[in-house]
């Protein structure tokens, strides 16, 4: 398995702007090797946060947000404009980037229940647009940078401990999520680990015993975050208060 880093910064604020510092540098580095960057988004406190301060970042000028394809690792399935809502949340850097030419079908939205009966079936179509950007005989484009926020009970995107996961490669439908909203749709940990990088983004100390544990063992089922990695790279970007355990 590929190490493990922990870079820590001061706060949220901190660690906020230094994700959306490595997250700019590495869609420009991706870009200029293929031409074209994949990379995979989360919500949560801090993964909006991260977007916002990549918004806020005049280096965002250096890159071809128009080569730029924007993922979900997890949405909540709710209505298109309820404000659960993922990707919803992270507008305002979608907007900032407009300006910048960023072409909207490139950011790939999961399904909302009012375009979907059920989560099944945005997950089937999340799952079919995957494989419609993948190289022939893959289930999904190489992620560049895959980025998890994790919750105090060391959930990942909708992969909470001991609850609905699979064994496969894919995308899944995900009901009675222990935290609301209860419908959700997610990748599950066997596509999650596919990225070249992983990164898990965390902050606060709520999520330091969850942190600590996730380092110590790993248990796909009852400690989800502690499974995660990526095929070139794991970087765990935190703050101070969620690393005092450690
Ligand atoms: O429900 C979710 O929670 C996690 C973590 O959220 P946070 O507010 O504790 O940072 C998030 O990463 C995930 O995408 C989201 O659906």
């Amino acid at each position: 398995m590929i190490a493990r880093q922990i870079l820590i910064h001061e706060d949220p604020e901190a660690t906020a702007n230094a994700i959306a510092a490595r997250l700019i540098t590495s869609i420009a580095d991706a870009l200029a090797a293929r031409g074209v960057a994949h990379v995979v988004v989360t919500g949560g406190s801090l993964g909006i946060a991260a977007l916002e301060a990549v918004a806020a970042n005049p280096a965002k000028t250096s890159v071809i947000w128009s080569q730029v394809h924007f993922w979900w690792g997890d949405e909540r399935f709710v209505a298109t404009d309820s404000a659960d809502r993922n990707v919803l949340q992270a507008e305002a850097l979608f907007a900032a980037l407009d300006e910048l030419g960023l072409d909207r079908s490139t950011v790939h939205a999961m399904g909302a229940s009012d375009k979907y009966d059920t989560a099944e079936q945005a997950a089937e179509a999340y799952a079919a647009e995957l494989a419609a950007e993948a190289e022939q005989g893959a289930l999904n484009p190489a992620f560049d940078v895959l980025m998890l926020g994790m919750g105090p009970d060391s959930h990942v995107a909708s992969l909470f401990p001991n609850h609905t996961r699979s064994d496969q490669p894919g995308v899944i439908a995900v009901h009675d999520s222990p935290k609301p909203p209860p419908h959700r749709v997610t990748l599950t940990m066997g596509t999650i680990n596919t990225a070249k990088e992983v990164w898990l983004i965390v902050t606060g100390a709520d999520k330091a015993p969850a942190l600590a544990k996730a380092q110590h063992e790993i248990n796909e089922v009852a400690v989800p975050a502690s499974a995660v990695h990526g095929t070139e790279a794991t970087r765990w970007i935190v703050d101070r208060a969620a690393s005092t355990l450690l």
